[in-house]
């Protein structure tokens, strides 16, 4: 577990644990329940892309384990990822589910590259997406060239039985600047 995981641990809050909340604007990205994919690809029209930075087993983090209720320490599928628009990188994007779920649960994330994870989500009906909560990520969190403080990120966990994806997506200061939104 990197040293900045444990340091810096993201506190996520609800839409009502917001104070003082941001923008309209900024709240219609954060709290939008549609496929970000899909929503990115209208923005940037079709010029969207992912490029998967990071794909394996990997310690997840305690905000994480707590999130898909398994126990602090356990391994689980990481993927990081850049989504985007004419090349500009607009989101950095980390999913994670557990080992002893994703094991025979038929859900092949090994495979994704640069193919939209929520495609894969949004088009099994039979995933239900949580609660979306929204946190200042933590700088250290993320890849060295996006770091920044108090970037905005929310996360939401894709449900389907036992099997828990919890995505979490860092909008970049590319994204609100060709949204035309000052995210303060
Ligand atoms: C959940 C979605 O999938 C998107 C695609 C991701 C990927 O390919 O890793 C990660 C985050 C999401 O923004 C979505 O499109 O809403």
């Amino acid at each position: 577990m990197p040293h900045a995981a444990l340091a810096h641990p993201p506190r996520w809050l609800t839409a009502a644990q917001l104070h003082p909340a941001p923008c309209a604007a900024v709240r219609d990205w954060l709290f939008d329940q549609g496929s970000l994919t899909r929503r990115l690809t209208a923005l940037s029209n079709d010029a969207f892309s992912i490029t998967p930075l990071e794909e394996g087993w990997q310690t997840l983090r305690a905000d994480e384990c707590a999130a898909l209720g398994i126990p602090a320490g356990s391994q689980g599928w990481v993927r990081e990822v850049y989504l985007r628009g004419h090349g500009e990188i607009w989101v950095f994007a980390r999913s994670v589910a557990a080992r002893s779920a994703l094991e025979g649960s038929g859900l092949d994330l090994h495979q994704l590259g640069s193919r939209s994870l929520g495609e894969l989500l949004f088009s099994d009906r039979a995933f239900d997406r949580g609660a979306i909560e929204v946190t200042r990520y933590p700088a250290p969190l993320l890849p060295a060239e996006v770091r920044d403080d108090r970037l905005w990120g929310r996360r939401s966990c894709f449900s389907r039985g036992e099997l828990g994806v919890l995505v979490a997506e860092i909008f970049l200061p590319g994204l609100w600047r060709e949204a035309g939104i000052e995210a303060l």
